[in-house]
């Protein structure tokens, strides 16, 4: 990531929101700024295949689904952040393989890095699951606020939009059922 241009480019923005980039408070805002994109996008330059890398033969033939996986991601649109939960799900495939569970959260994290939209995220965690552990099934929601809906635009804090992903033995209205029961459970929805 090419940081000395971020810097340039926020110093630049600065100025034109009618702020002085050289008052005390933001000498340093501009390298600071590049610091943190680099975290926040540092999904770009990222591989899902490393993230689900770990694998298992434990011979598990059931669902395993990990729910409310902390999320934060940056709207493509507004470049504010969405946040909220992700739940990730799948069923093993044949030769009974199954990831590490801290690996569906990695795999979750490389693709929130980057500047995103909400359905694309979604789909990308499913795609990424079904492309490297070849499972009988997958699940993936995702709960989130936008910031570009509260702080601004149409100004409604609170609003969560719930976008889903499911594959193969997932899309089976019963499994389907089971997964989204348990995602629900203890919510007192
Ligand atoms: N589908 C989808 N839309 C998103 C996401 N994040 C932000 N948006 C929307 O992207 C749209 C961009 O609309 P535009 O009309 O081009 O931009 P805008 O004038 O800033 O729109 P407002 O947010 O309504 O003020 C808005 O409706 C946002 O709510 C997302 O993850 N998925
Ligand atoms: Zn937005």
């Amino acid at each position: 990531m090419d940081l000395p241009r971020i810097e340039a480019a926020v110093r630049e923005i600065l100025i034109a929101v009618g702020e002085d980039p050289d008052r005390e408070g933001l000498q340093e805002t501009p390298a600071r700024v590049a610091r943190s994109y680099e975290e926040i996008f540092s999904g770009l330059t990222q591989d899902p295949e490393t993230a689900l890398s770990a694998t298992f033969d434990v011979a598990h033939d059931e669902m395993v689904l990990v729910k409310d996986i902390a999320m934060y991601s940056t709207c493509e649109h507004h470049l504010v952040p969405f946040h909220g939960v992700a739940h990730v799900g799948y069923i093993p495939g044949v030769d009974g393989r199954v990831t590490g569970l801290s690996k569906l959260g990695r795999l979750v994290e490389v693709y929130a890095r980057r500047p995103q939209v909400q359905e694309r995220l979604t789909t990308q965690i499913a795609q990424a699951l079904e492309e490297h552990l070849h499972p009988r099934g997958v699940i993936v929601v995702i709960e989130a606020e936008h910031l570009c809906m509260s702080m601004r635009g149409v100004r409604k804090p609170g609003a969560t939009t719930i976008t889903s992903a499911v594959r193969g033995q997932l899309t089976h209205p019963a499994t389907r059922a089971e997964a989204m029961s348990l995602i629900l459970a203890d919510r007192g929805r």
